[in-house]
């Protein structure tokens, strides 16, 4: 932990008799690691003889290390040893743990010319975390990325996901599963994980200081540059950690707003994300200021990494300011089409539901057309209309929206108010929800829960069980117990579609309902 955190170069053991006089002497450097994920198999003939190592050395768990007996475990079950332990001095070409330890040499030999072999160890570094983080911002500068942390990462990179949390951990597991959903639609590749279960959330620490040691390990193992925080971090938690690592730092709100960007097409869609980006990162630029302040004020000046922060806080600001204007104008277009569309008198329904429940999907096949629909989160971003004809002549204007996620962060519930706004004027919703996805009943939950924070609970509505072809016989009875309101469908194949189509039809021209005040 040492070696990584002081960044040092090497920690040596001198061992001295009675006397004061030099016995043995034992060191240890860092290790690019090469890890496979089949190197993750316990060995329980070596952790004994870390364990003996640590002992020989007595005192070292308080003095050198700072380690707890929880975090020898910790490295011991990840299996941290390598071969070099059992033959002391031979380094093995693949080591499977990032660093060496040399044997005991008797004082009067040990070949103390370190510079050499450390000299060595660094170009392979730089060699191996070529692609990892080190070369993040060079190749591809992001746009408002003052401090490092904040912003964009390269497709491909390799990520940690954590999550510190007071849920119980299968809760925490069921969070992380989605959040590598996430990641895999940005981009990242997921290296590994890591959970801890807390009574209470620090405001200003997200992590122990024994936690963060142990990502630091994990992120070195899988050679990850990017650490992904389940939830959202407040700017005192980014910034803190922005000074204790330097892999980039994202949390869950960055991640999906960042899945926006890469996924909005049209004029309106871009704005409106661009502005919950900029709100999200403008207070975490503050934050990371008065860090600055900190670290300047030593050497009495102000730096210019200071003076970019501040020239990068009025821009956004102004930008802000700009896309407010823009937004304003393309809304009163929306408006007008509205108002368009009532002339023609045409009834509207809406599809919503939770991201990748097969609202698309649904679409395409009512209407017969081919909007993108994809195996990935928030696939549709901007709101599409076609029109659907039923027997009859009936016809209505079907409008495809963005996709519903738990925890919708705030700053894209307040971008995305506009687009749902045509929710509003929908005379009926028809909600697709996933029904072979192992959290439905959370992803109904998460939908329910924001239709009422929109207003849109009064809205006449239909409950579509969509995937019904996944669903296993045997599943299939309960489910349409436990919904007896609901219709089973497959976007896919079209199961069930006519008997909700013509519940949707019933419900939209029925005499009785008034479509239009
Ligand atoms: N097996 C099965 N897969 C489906 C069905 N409907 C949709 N899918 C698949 O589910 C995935 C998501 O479908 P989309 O239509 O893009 O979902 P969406 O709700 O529009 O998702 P977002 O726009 O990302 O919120 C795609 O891979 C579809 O092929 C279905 O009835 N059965
Ligand atoms: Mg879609």
């Amino acid at each position: 932990m040492d070696l990584l955190f002081l960044r040092l170069d090497s920690i040596g053991v001198l061992t001295v008799n009675e006397f004061g006089s030099p016995l043995h002497f034992q060191s240890a450097h860092l290790l690019p690691a090469l890890i496979s994920d089949e190197s993750y198999i316990h060995d329980a003939g070596k952790p004994d003889k870390i364990r003996k190592q640590l002992e020989f050395f007595g005192n070292t768990q308080e003095t050198n290390t700072n380690l707890q007996a929880e975090d020898i475990d910790f490295i011991l079950t990840q299996n941290l040893y390598n071969a070099p332990l059992e033959k002391p001095g031979t380094q093995t070409g693949s080591p499977s743990v990032p660093y060496h330890v040399t044997e005991f040499f008797a004082w009067d030999k040990t070949p103390l010319d370190l510079s050499a072999e450390i000299e060595a160890v660094e170009e392979e570094f730089a060699r191996l975390m070529r692609g990892s983080h080190s070369t993040e911002n060079a190749k591809n500068p992001p746009k408002y990325d003052a401090n490092g942390s904040l912003g964009t990462f390269q497709a491909g990179s390799r990520s940690v996901l954590v999550s510190v949390s007071k849920a119980p951990k299968t809760i925490q597991e069921r969070n992380l599963a989605e959040l590598a959903e996430l990641a895999g639609t940005a981009g990242l590749n997921v290296a590994g994980s890591l959970i801890q279960r807390v009574t209470s959330i620090n405001p200003r620490q997200i992590l122990s200081q024994n936690k963060l040691a142990e990502l630091e390990v994990i992120a070195l193992q899988g050679h990850a540059g990017v650490i992904v925080f389940d939830g959202e971090l407040s700017p005192a938690q980014l910034q803190n950690l922005a000074e204790l690592t330097e892999r980039k730092v994202l949390d869950r709100t960055q991640l999906i707003l960042d899945i926006f960007a890469q996924h909005a097409k049209t004029g309106a869609g871009k704005l409106q994300v661009e502005m919950a980006q900029l709100k999200y990162t403008q207070p975490r630029l503050v934050g990371k200021n008065r860090a600055m302040d900190r670290l300047m004020g030593g050497i009495g000046g102000r730096g210019p990494g200071e003076t970019k922060l501040e020239t990068d806080r009025r821009r956004i600001k102004d930008r802000i300011a700009k896309i407010k204007i823009e937004l304003e104008k393309l809304k009163k277009q929306r408006q007008a089409n509205r108002a368009k569309r009532r002339r023609y008198d045409l009834p509207a329904a809406a599809l919503v539901g939770y991201t990748n429940a097969g609202k698309s999907t649904l679409l395409n096949k009512l209407t017969k057309s081919e909007v993108l629909a994809e195996n990935k989160l928030f696939a549709t971003l901007d709101p599409t209309t076609r029109r659907l004809r039923f027997p009859e002549e009936h016809e209505i204007v079907l409008a495809d929206t963005v996709g519903f996620i738990r925890d919708l962060p705030k700053e894209l519930m307040e971008a995305f108010r506009a687009t749902l706004e045509e929710l509003n004027e929908a005379d009926m919703l028809i909600h697709v929800l996933d029904a072979s996805h192992p959290e439905m009943e959370q992803q109904l939950e998460s939908v329910e829960k924001i239709l009422e924070e929109l207003g849109l609970s009064d809205i006449p509505r239909i409950l579509l069980l969509n995937k019904w072809d996944n669903i296993p016989k045997n599943a299939q009875d309960p489910l349409l117990e436990r919904f007896s309101n609901a219709f089973p469908v497959s976007a896919l194949s079209g199961f069930g579609l006519a008997e909700a189509s013509a519940f949707i039809e019933k419900t939209l021209f029925s005499k009785n309902t008034p479509l239009h005040e």
